[in-house]
Order: C-alpha cells, then sequence, then structure tokens
C-alpha cells in the first residue's frame, strides 16, 4: 500500500546530570568536590534516503527516541554522549508538526539533512562550582530536558507538471501515452488512487516530469472523495495540465467541468491560481464532423482570455499531444527555476515556557525557597559559575518578579534564598 502521510512521535536525547561528589584520598581529610559532567543527549536528525519512495516504514514504528546522555561520575569522570538518532525519509518528505501543522522542515532539493531535536547538554559536576566561599558545593547542574514533538510527514511527489481534472477524463491515458509510466487505465471513477509520475522525453528538450494525480470532484477541498489526500500534490508542481472530457462521454459540460476543478484548487490553496495552466480538451476523436470545432471553439472563448490554452487532443490516437508538451516545456522554460520549497514555520527550540508555574515561601526567619519546573530549567540552562551566566541569573529574577515577590515576603538582607539545592545569600 502506497503511504504519503505518517504520524510520528520524535524526541531527543536528555543530557546527563552532573555529579556530585568529593575527592577521597588517604590523609586528605576533606577532599574537594571532583563530581563529573554528563553527556550530551544525542540528536534527533532527519536524513534523505534517494533509494526510499514511501513513507510505508512509519506504518509500523511510531516513536523514535535519540540516546539520553549518560550522567556524570566520581573523579570528574565525563558521562558518555547520548547517541543521535537519524530517521530516514524519502526526498520531497516535509515534516510538520501534527497539531498546528505547521512545517519545521521540508526535506527537499539541496536539504538532505537537518537536525530537528537537538539533544540537551549535560550537566556540570560539582567539580565547577566551588568558589572561595563555598568550599563544598552540594549541587551539580541536572542535564537539560529531553525535547518531544509529534510530527506529521507528508510526502509530495516532485513533478514539474501536474495532471489534474474529473475522474475518467483520460489523465492516466495521456501519462501512459508520453511518458514511460504504465498507470492502470479503466473506464470507471477512481482507477487511479495513488500519483503516478512519469518521465516526458520530448525531442530536443532535457524533458520534465509529470504527476498523474488522482481524479478530483467537487468538495475535494473540503475533503470530498479521494481529492483533500492528494490536492497537496499539486501544490509542487510548476505547471498544470487539465484534462476535460471535451466530448462530454459522460453528458457532462467540459467547461464546467474546468471551472468546478479549479475553483476547488483555488479553495484549496489560492496560490494555486497563479500557476500556469494548460487545458487538454480530450478525446476529441470521439467527434463527428463540425462538433470538434464548436465545443472547442467555446473552450477557447471561454478560456484562452484568461491566458490559459486549450489544446485538442486525443489521449488514445495522440493527436495534438506533442503540441500540447511543447507548449508546456517552453512555459516550464519561462518559469524561474527556483525549486519550490516549503518555508519554515514552527521552531521547536523556541517552546515558550513563560507560563509554567513556580513558587516563591518563606520557609521559616532568614530562609526563602523558590521551585518550580521553570526555575529547575534555568538553573539547568545557566552556568552560574561564569560572570554571564550569574548575570542572567540575577535578571531572570528581577525580570519575572521573583525578587519583587520575595520582598513582599519580607526578605532582609543576608537572608538566604534556596533554589533546587542551590542557597544564596540576599543583597539589594
Ligand atoms: N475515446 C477516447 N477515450 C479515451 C481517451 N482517453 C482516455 N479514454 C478512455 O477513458 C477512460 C478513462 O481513462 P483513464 O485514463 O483511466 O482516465 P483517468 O482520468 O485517469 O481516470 P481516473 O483515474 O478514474 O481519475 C478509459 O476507458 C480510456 O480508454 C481518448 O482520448 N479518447
Ligand atoms: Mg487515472
Amino acid at each position: 500500500m502506497f503511504a504519503d502521510s505518517a504520524k510520528i512521535y520524535i524526541r531527543s536525547g536528555k543530557g546527563g546530570d552532573g555529579h556530585v561528589s568529593f575527592r577521597r584520598e588517604l590523609y586528605v581529610p576533606a577532599g574537594g568536590p571532583d563530581g563529573g559532567d554528563g553527556g550530551r543527549g544525542g540528536d534527533l536528525i532527519f536524513e534523505v534516503d534517494e533509494g526510499l519512495n514511501t513513507l510505508n516504514e512509519f506504518r509500523h514504528v511510531r516513536k523514535y527516541c535519540a540516546k539520553d546522555g549518560e550522567p556524570g561520575g566520581k573523579r570528574r569522570c565525563h558521562g558518555a554522549d547520548g547517541a543521535d538518532l537519524v530517521i530516514k525519509v524519502p526526498p520531497g518528505t516535509i515534516i510538520k508538526e501534527t497539531e498546528t501543522g505547521k512545517v519545521i522542515a521540508d526535506m527537499s532539493h539541496d536539504n538532505k539533512r537537518e537536525i530537528i531535536l537537538r539533544g540537551g547538554n549535560g550537566g556540570k559536576g560539582n567539580q565547577h562550582y566551588a568558589t572561595p566561599t563555598m568550599q563544598v558545593p552540594k549541587y551539580a547542574q541536572p542535564g537539560q530536558p529531553s525535547k518531544e514533538l509529534n510530527v506529521t510527514l507528508e510526502l509530495k511527489v516532485i513533478a514539474d507538471v501536474g495532471l489534474v481534472g474529473f475522474p475518467n477524463v483520460g489523465k492516466s491515458t495521456f501519462l501512459s501515452r508520453v511518458t514511460n509510466a504504465k498507470p492502470k487505465i479503466a473506464n470507471y471513477h477512481f482507477t487511479t488512487l495513488n500519483p503516478n509520475l512519469g518521465v516526458v522525453d520530448l525531442e530536443g528538450t532535457d524533458g520534465f516530469v509529470i504527476a498523474d494525480i488522482p481524479g478530483l470532484i467537487e468538495g475535494a477541498s473540503e475533503g470530498v472523495g479521494l481529492g483533500h489526500e492528494f490536492l497537496k500534490h499539486i501544490e509542487r508542481t510548476k505547471v498544470i495540465i487539465h484534462m476535460v472530457d471535451a466530448a462530454s462521454t459522460e453528458g457532462r459540460d467540459p467547461i464546467q467541468d474546468i471551472k468546478a476543478i479549479n475553483e476547488e484548487l483555488v479553495s484549496y490553496n489560492p496560490e494555486l491560481a497563479n500557476k500556469p495552466q494548460v487545458i487538454g480538451a480530450n478525446k476529441c476523436d470521439v467527434f463527428y464532423g463540425t462538433e470538434e470545432e464548436t465545443v472547442i471553439t467555446l473552450l477557447k472563448e471561454e478560456f484562452e482570455p484568461k491566458g490559459i490554452k486549450v489544446f485538442p487532443i486525443s489521449a488514445v490516437s495522440g493527436k495534438g499531444v506533442k503540441e500540447l508538451l511543447y507548449y508546456v516545456k517552453e512555459q516550464l522554460n519561462k518559469l524561474d527555476q527556483e525549486p519550490i520549497t516549503f518555508e519554515r514555520e514552527y521552531f521547536p527550540d523556541e517552546v515558550d515556557y513563560s507560563n509554567e508555574p513556580y513558587t516563591v515561601e518563606k520557609v521559616e526567619d532568614g530562609l526563602y525557597s523558590v521551585e518550580g519546573p521553570r526555575i529547575e530549567r534555568m538553573l539547568g540552562y545557566t552556568n552560574l559559575d561564569s560572570e554571564k551566566g550569574f548575570e542572567f541569573f540575577q535578571r531572570f529574577l528581577r525580570d519575572n518578579n521573583i525578587i519583587e515577590e520575595l520582598e513582599e515576603l519580607g526578605i532582609c538582607e543576608g537572608d538566604t534564598v534556596r533554589m533546587y539545592g542551590l542557597e544564596f545569600d540576599y543583597y539589594k
């Protein structure tokens, strides 16, 4: 079965915690701190594998986690780094955040490898925290937490040209006529359920790729029929060949058909209206006498003033097909050669923690405590050893009104503030 989308859960590795330990040597009564640093957590990486062309594998495994970093050890022992996890995807895979549908990465063209979630840094061991005033630091930095996300993978067909139209108008017949592809052709609706790709080998040119998109119907943009699943493939094509049953073999009006499909395209994505479009007025071999001229003239009068050229063709006999292909190639050449890529809209690293709660409490006279996941996280990220880190820490307390709250509780100079095993003296 062809899978063109999959939902998975991904997680980077957590950083290993820093270690708290003290040197113990014979004849040395109180050795200094020697707790080692934790290892880095593994990154979660997506990589293009040119040999893949479906997302089938993601049907079986839905959870992907990079390895956590090991904690630091005694005697300055550095914890091992966690292994990265590399997820292989076919070219043209788009990674979106599941809940918002925002694009995280577009794995196509030059983008062959991208780190989607970074592993957490390892925490520093207590060996780093000895200062002249604190000889026995009982604190080590926790490792940075892992990052997790639910993502949706979508495989978009990368073709220069998309064949769109109602079911049964002859899209697959056309594809089989002009390319090496061998799609199923039959006289019923929705013969094609998955997009087929084919390469057009056009004399004197470097050819191009056509995708045969499954039949669209009214309401496709709202998910009716099979359209919704496949409309997204059209977004990536540069030129649209709009196939229509000009001979009305099923009794429908070709002009109304074209208008209906174009409305679906635009309501799915208004930018689709800007793509160059060419009409393949198919099944012209069915006409008798002057019928063809009458219908083609009507089509031309309706669409050519809008810049959409009409080509009478027969996908079965091959009549008119070459002319249409050369015109399509001309349109492709006119376009700016920039490949279509999807811009990044979602940034997993910029998760907003500003709503996480914290508590500021008076434990006893002269002792206060500040706690909460946000505080712990901040301490985990901050190297209090460095001047910059300490400045950041103070600014954080001020910006988040923590100092203000402490003052409201009646803190005085020289009192102690406890945060996750760390103790600070309060001075204005
Ligand atoms: N007379 C005639 N019949 C055609 C022509 N092109 C296609 N057909 C017939 O129309 C029917 C549908 O053709 P397909 O190529 O399967 O149509 P499709 O647009 O791919 O259909 P779906 O995959 O169902 O959307 C088949 O019976 C074809 O033989 C043509 O140029 N002339
Ligand atoms: Mg078909």
